[in-house]
């Protein structure tokens, strides 16, 4: 097998109580199969598995096992918390130069308040975790990390085995031939709660033109049955080969697989610098080339949709404003165009202010009004009165930070969560004043397309 050692590092971290050490050893290894090495885990890290792929394709994540969690229940704090715990447990690890550090990977519930029981009972409203195997590409280099975190002095033989097992993990991953998957055979497909959702639509519709709230995002759930149990990996070859243009995710926990492919970036920092999107307005795709074109055109004039999309800058902006030394926002919105449905686009950049962290970007920025609404307390307020869902990690920020302070995070839409042999799907959209109901239930059909479709799941085109 070819790899290379690249180093091995061991440092004490944690609270000074804790008194962990965390061992670190990385080699860099010749191209492989992120999804194989991802299915290499099935039986030994089902339930403590990640996976994350960015938009560009230019950095690819998969970890295997968990050495370290940062879990917790809080509601405001919970963002300083995890940030407060990941700094203590990486405050004395020696950055080597063009390596890839310890990631965290994880995210955060949309609404801790929401208590609506489902899918998501005993999810913790934050949880992330480093993993014991990580796998790092990018700039075409693939790295495998083994990630050791414990109280034992001596780990030479706990680390002699984990060696050996990522040995067989890098083996398994380093494929000629990728595996296929078949799709899920759907046996029940139920759009639940369809008529409660058209009413909550019109419902909020009337409250916001009674001046109640500006913009709320109300979504609803579909659930599919299946024949079989299907795998993540299966599920997941599925969104890498159909989703080519989105943020790719998967996190499992225990039995729950989360997963999805979505087009919207939360937030992005390198060194000091950070990048937001307003992504919300939305159209389907043409059939043909110029049907495209004139839907996007419409959609880029349409008072509606640039009232949704206008919230949303307005909100990302003030956050930028406050974080940031500068920062730039183009004047109007561009089409982001994806597999089924276009969106109104406007990237945010900026220069953090020294203090501006990632994970307090997050805090501030969620839920942005492409998600929630405006005001945004009343529009949590009324969602969690209107829907009758947990919307758990949906519409919640997904992703990674490193020691380093650089990350990003996705906003989790077009997802679903899978357990045995069920799927929910998840789709939503901003109401405003102008809003119909008839034309928001068929823009959720558009948004759950991308998710039916890799679970085989019947298609309305
Ligand atoms: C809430 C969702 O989409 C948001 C993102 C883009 C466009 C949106 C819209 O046009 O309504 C939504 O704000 C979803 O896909 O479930
Ligand atoms: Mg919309």
């Amino acid at each position: 097998m070819d790899q290379k050692w690249l180093h091995t590092t061991e440092a004490e971290v944690g609270s000074k109580s804790a008194g962990l050490h965390f061992y670190i050893e990385t080699v860099e290894v010749n191209r492989l199969s992120a999804l194989a090495f991802y299915a290499a885990g099935e039986s030994h890290f089902k339930g403590k598995r990640f996976f994350w792929q960015n938009r560009e394709k230019t950095f690819t994540l998969v970890g295997l096992g968990h050495a370290h969690v940062i879990e917790n229940n809080g509601n405001e704090n919970r963002f300083d918390e995890v940030e407060k715990a990941w700094m203590e447990l990486t405050k004395n690890i020696v950055k080597e130069e063009k390596e890839p550090q310890p990631i965290l990977f994880g995210g955060f519930t949309f609404d801790p308040q929401n208590d609506e029981s489902g899918e998501w009972d005993g999810f913790p409203q934050s949880y992330f975790t480093v993993a014991t195997y990580q796998l790092v590409i990018q700039n075409d280099k693939a790295y495998v990390s083994i990630h050791l975190v414990t109280d034992q002095l001596d780990s030479r033989d706990q680390f002699e085995q984990l060696r050996m097992e990522r040995d067989r993990l890098i083996h398994a991953a380093q494929v000629k031939e990728l595996k296929t998957y078949n799709k899920p055979v759907m046996v029940n497909y139920d759009e639940r709660n369809k008529e409660q959702y058209l009413q909550s639509v019109e419902m909020v519709s009337n409250l916001i033109q009674d001046k109640k709230a500006e913009k709320v995002v109300i979504a609803r759930s579909l659930l599919m049955d299946f024949e079989d149990e299907i795998t993540s990996p299966q599920v997941l070859s599925h969104v890498i080969n159909e989703q080519p243009e989105s943020y790719l995710f998967g996190l499992e926990r225990n039995d729950l697989l989360f997963f999805g492919a979505s087009p919207e970036r939360l937030v992005k920092v390198v060194n000091g610098h950070a990048y937001s999107s307003c992504v919300a307005g939305s159209v389907k795709r043409g059939k043909t080339a110029e049907a495209d074109q004139m839907l996007g055109e419409e959609l880029l004039n349409d008072p509606k949709n640039l009232g949704e999309h206008q919230h949303v800058v307005n909100m990302i902006v003030d956050t930028f404003a406050k974080n940031c030394i500068q920062y730039k926002v183009p004047k109007k919105p561009r089409l982001l165009k994806i597999r089924d449905i276009q969106h109104l686009f406007t990237p945010v950049e900026g220069t953090l202010l020294p203090k501006a962290t990632i994970l307090q970007l997050v805090k501030d920025l969620h839920p942005t009004p492409a998600l929630g609404g405006v005001p945004r307390k009343e529009a949590l307020t009324i969602i969690r009165n209107a829907e009758s869902m947990n919307r758990g990690l949906y519409a919640a920020p997904l992703g990674w930070v490193d020691a380093e302070g650089n990350g990003e995070f996705a906003v989790a839409i077009r997802s679903a969560s899978l357990k045995d042999n069920k799927a929910i799907l998840y789709a939503g959209g901003g109401i405003v004043a102008e809003s119909e109901a008839q034309s928001e239930y068929e823009e959720t059909l558009v948004k759950f397309r991308p998710m039916l479709r890799a679970l085989g799941g019947q298609l309305h085109e």
